[in-house]
């Protein structure tokens, strides 16, 4: 079964779709893979305005990396070979020629969030709640997220968030810039959501892209990525984080 859906939509969008609802959508290594062929096709169409990423089911829209396979009891160098593919995926997501809408259908948390953070707009559903709740566990984001995070909010408030771990509101996340729009369960039709977007021509839609990575340093970009990786490598070792992953897997188990 495919754990990540693509399709492209008549009004000349594509739409990924997280597939994994029963485990809250969270990412393990097969998603990782499908992820980044995903994106391979949607960067080699040249009709294709824009993208949305989503989570399915009515509960999230990723609760991070998949805790069975990216699990407490890696050595540094085997939680880097996990960590860093996804991290190219996530820097391939935020280069992509074509503005990217993350579209928060449900919590988000830990790599959930950095996924989100990726793209270039977030829309969410009232009543959602996000997190970059690494630092809880006794790590930090791993996948770049954390890095993307200082590019997209105002760096106190990235700062703040990342160190404090906790879990935002949408009117909190509204407020350090993180989330665009709000909209309730009645509004949350694509049609509503993405109106705004759909009287561009492709042409315009890959300017205004353009322009915006024109803005930052990419090749910078992917060096910090890459140092974020490393260090949440190192951290995967520590006691603080096996008790966390441990006290989540017990957890399930009752
Ligand atoms: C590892 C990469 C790292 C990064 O670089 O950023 C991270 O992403 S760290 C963050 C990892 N994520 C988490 O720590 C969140 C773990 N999940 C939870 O704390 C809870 O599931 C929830 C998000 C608070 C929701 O709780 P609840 O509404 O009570 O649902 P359940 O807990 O019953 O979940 C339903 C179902 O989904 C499975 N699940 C949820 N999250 C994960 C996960 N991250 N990895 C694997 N599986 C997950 C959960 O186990 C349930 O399935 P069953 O056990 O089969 O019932």
């Amino acid at each position: 079964m495919s754990l990540v859906l693509l399709d492209w939509m008549e009004d000349g969008y594509a739409v990924i779709t997280l597939n994994r609802p029963e485990k809250l959508n969270a990412i393990n290594h097969q998603m990782v893979q499908e992820l980044d062929e995903a994106l391979d096709l949607v960067r080699k169409e040249d009709h294709v305005k824009f993208l949305t990423v989503t989570g399915n089911g009515d509960k999230a829209f990723c609760a991070g990396g998949d805790l069975n396979e990216f699990h407490g009891n890696l050595e540094e160098d085997e939680a880097y070979d996990l960590l860093a593919p996804m991290k190219n995926v996530l820097y391939k997501l935020a280069t992509l020629p074509i503005p990217t809408i993350a579209l928060l259908n449900g919590q988000a948390r830990g790599g959930g969030c950095e996924i989100a953070t990726a793209c270039d707009f977030r829309y969410a559903l009232k009543g959602t709640s996000f997190g970059f709740i690494q630092g809880k566990l006794g790590i930090a984001p791993g996948w770049g997220g954390g890095t993307l995070l200082y590019e997209k909010v105002d760096k106190q408030a990235a700062a703040h968030w990342l160190m404090t771990a906790t879990m935002y509101s949408t009117d909190q996340a509204l407020r350090i810039g993180w989330l665009h729009k709000v909209y309730s369960d009645k509004e949350w039709t694509m049609e509503t959501l993405l109106q705004p977007f759909l009287h561009n021509s492709q042409e315009q839609m890959t300017w205004f892209k353009k322009q915006y990575l024109n803005s930052l340093k990419l090749d910078e970009l992917s060096v910090r990525m890459e140092e974020e990786t490393i260090s949440c490598s190192k951290l995967w070792e520590s006691e603080a984080h096996k008790e966390a992953v441990q006290k989540f897997m017990l957890s399930r188990k009752n």
